[in-house]
């Protein structure tokens, strides 16, 4: 597999310090560790959305860490996905308006695919989340499990090269997370490569490896290879125990 993200020695004021890990193309990778670790911190500088005080982020050939912060908002717009556990969807748009919003917005001017064009990709990814009867719903008038599979949705209209998602069954019942965790993995086996923060060992069970963080410090990776279609009990019960040994 190729390397798709490299980060190198990452800084982030009293917060990180010298992180260093590679994600290769088509990896679901986990990062996991005790609240106030810096989990989140990671994910907003890895993915450009902080400026971290030192160190370097590369996407593919591109030097995140590098970029002004208008290219850096560009690039998330098109080469990156995110899902958070507070959904942040806008309250007086509905359901398609909002899995439209960032898609437009990356296809305006020359060359972009038209609205209709959009709408047609919205309805055909809605229908593969089993939420095609949902686009002209309020979020309110939702479950947070199908908000939730909205939200996936519309990270990934713009195709993107990686997902970020930042505890994106924290907010929601066992069943709910149940379906969203099958979600992703259903995209990770057609090829989406997927960095997720969560406090759940049976979501990063699911995995190919985790990632330890301790006090802004990486502490242990598990490696567990790809999820099959047995064995789950197996590799949460050796989870569970990698994660004891952490001090979990
Ligand atoms: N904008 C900020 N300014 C200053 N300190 C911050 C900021 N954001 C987070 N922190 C601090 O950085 C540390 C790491 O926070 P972070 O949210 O990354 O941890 P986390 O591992 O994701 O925690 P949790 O599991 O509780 O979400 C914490 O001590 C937090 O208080």
């Amino acid at each position: 597999m190729d390397k798709l993200l490299q980060v190198e020695n990452l800084n982030k004021d009293k917060i990180l310090h010298k992180v260093s890990f590679e994600m290769k193309q088509g990896e679901m990778l986990a990062v996991m560790g005790p609240s106030g670790s810096g989990k989140s911190t990671l994910l907003y500088n890895v993915s450009g959305m902080d400026q971290p005080t030192g160190g370097k982020v590369w996407l593919g050939d591109t030097e995140i860490t590098g970029l002004s912060e208008e290219a850096k908002a560009d690039l998330r717009l098109h080469r990156m996905g995110f899902i958070f556990q507070q959904m942040n969807m806008i309250a007086n748009l509905n359901i398609l308006d909002n899995i439209l919003l960032p898609v437009m917005q990356a296809n305006k001017g020359k060359g972009g695919k038209s609205k209709s064009e959009l709408i047609a990709e919205a309805k055909r990814r809605m229908r593969q989340l089993s939420i095609s009867e949902l686009g002209s719903r309020q979020i309110t008038q939702v479950s947070g499990g199908q908000l939730q599979r909205a939200c996936i949705c519309r990270s990934i209209m713009n195709e993107p090269e990686i997902l970020f998602a930042d505890e994106p069954t924290g907010a929601l019942n066992k069943s709910a997370a149940v379906e969203v965790v099958a979600e992703l993995l259903k995209l990770n086996r057609e090829g989406m490569s997927i960095l997720m923060v969560t406090h759940d060992s049976k979501v990063a069970s699911t995995c190919d490896r985790i990632m330890y963080l301790l006090d802004g410090s990486i502490r242990g990776e598990l490696a567990l290879g790809k999820l099959g279609s047995s064995m789950e009990k197996q590799r949460e019960e050796r989870v569970n125990k990698w994660l004891m040994d952490m001090g979990w």
